[in-house]
């Protein structure tokens, strides 16, 4: 029996652990398990929208049919380092060890989000708390002021805009002069969404930056315990009673750190190569994909999903094989979906090409892809996404 381990089951990690047990649908020398942190799938590109709007019950999906055969599992356990020949766990499993020997290995494990975007709780319940927790507090606020322009930003502008709570104030503030980086976002994009913005009553101010209190590291909504101050160019922020961290997401590269430390770039990306096995002569059966994956490219779901996941699991069925060659990932065309609440937004496209709210909607603004993961995940699709 092989047995192949992949280490988080986010958008790569499940489409992964799918398309293997597709392949090796009447193998039963083969075994694949997922091995997540988390209780529940977390749809991240729908998280923003339920810091407004109650959706726990929509955004938190079951693992339990990922896979359609037992001999297949999904183990609810933290990774918390690997060797050669095993992965080492923070709890013993049902079956009694803390360990799980490979003969693959598959780094899954993404990068990391402050909530709502991403709720790193373990257990659903306390995930749905601090969900309600979070709609409360925005709820209650009478200034809002993101701190960051790039899309997680712009997306949470907009969500607060479709809430419409009565005389909230929204002030969006980002430390460069155009919104998101411009190496995905041209500048007629930048130009259109504040215009967006700005005309929905939100406050936008562009190269400028605020002090922030201490307890705002890491975390992504904090109630200021003082009145903020001026920003650096003198904006009046004193009435603004919670600030919402937007600074984009992060590598969590501990558990790679404490195993193989070479396997990380300066920027705790993991070091790769074009076959998506690790960069490092000792670990030929290791491959990552997905946001951990360091790869010059933007960090995105249905690249992990759909660009990463068939190279890995056919080059994984290569090796199983004893085959020597193995495929090579090669980047697709960028496309970014940025809404702004349910019914805008902009599509960027190669060559320049955007579109605008009617059709952003139509794509991803309106549904967030709530039903299609719950269909990924093999669940029925609850009654109120139909
Ligand atoms: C607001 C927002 C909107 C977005 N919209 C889009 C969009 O429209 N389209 C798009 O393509 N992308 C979008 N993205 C980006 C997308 O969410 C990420 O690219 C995607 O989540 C990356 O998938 P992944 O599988 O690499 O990792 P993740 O989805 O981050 O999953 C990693 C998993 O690994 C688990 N894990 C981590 N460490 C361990 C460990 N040591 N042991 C066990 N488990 C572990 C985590 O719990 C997590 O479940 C959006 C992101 C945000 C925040």
């Amino acid at each position: 029996m092989k047995t192949i381990v992949i280490v988080g089951g986010g958008y790569g990690g499940v489409a992964l652990a799918k398309a293997l047990e597709k392949q090796h649908h009447s193998d039963d020398s083969v075994r694949i398990l997922l091995i997540e942190a988390k209780s529940h799938f977390y749809h991240t590109v729908g998280g923003l929208r339920a810091a407004v709007q109650d959706l726990d019950d929509v955004v938190f999906i079951p693992y339990a049919n990922v896979f359609t055969s037992s001999r297949h599992q999904v183990v609810h356990a933290t990774v918390n380092r690997f060797d050669k020949k095993a992965v080492y766990l923070d709890s013993v499993t049902q079956d009694g060890g803390d360990q799980i020997a490979y003969d693959f290995l598959v780094i899954a494990t993404g990068t990391n989000y402050a909530a709502p975007a991403r709720i790193e709780c373990a257990e659903m319940d306390q995930g749905k708390q601090q969900l309600q927790q979070i709609r409360q507090q925005i709820k209650q606020a009478r200034h809002v002021l993101i701190v960051g322009g790039g899309p997680v930003g712009i997306e949470l502008a907009g969500e607060l805009k479709d809430a419409n709570l009565k005389d909230q104030q929204v002030t969006l503030i980002h430390s460069q002069s155009q919104l998101g980086h411009p190496s995905y976002m041209p500048l007629k994009v930048h130009h259109k969404l504040v215009h967006l913005m700005t005309s929905h009553g939100i406050q936008v101010l562009l190269d400028d930056k605020v002090d922030l209190p201490p307890s705002s590291s890491g975390t992504m909504v904090v109630v200021p315990s003082t009145p903020l101050a001026t920003s650096h160019k003198g904006a009046d922020l004193s009435s603004v009673d919670l600030i919402v961290m937007a600074t984009g997401n992060r590598p969590s590269p501990q558990w790679i750190q404490a195993s193989v430390p070479d396997l990380l770039q300066s920027d705790n990306y993991v070091k790769v190569k074009p076959t998506l096995q690790v960069d490092h002569p000792d670990f030929p059966n290791l491959f990552v994909l997905g946001d951990i994956a360091g790869l010059d490219e933007a960090k995105l779901a249905y690249r992990a999903a759909n660009g990463h996941t068939p190279v890995v699991a056919a080059n994984i069925n290569t090796l199983l094989t004893n085959g020597t060659h193995l495929k090579e990932y090669k980047k697709g065309i960028d496309i970014m979906l940025i809404t702004f609440g349910k019914s805008n937004g902009v599509t960027i496209l190669p060559w320049g090409i955007v579109l605008g709210g009617w059709m952003s909607s139509l794509i991803k603004s309106k549904t967030l892809f709530y039903d299609r993961y719950w269909k990924e995940l093999n669940q029925p699709v609850p009654n109120s996404l139909k």
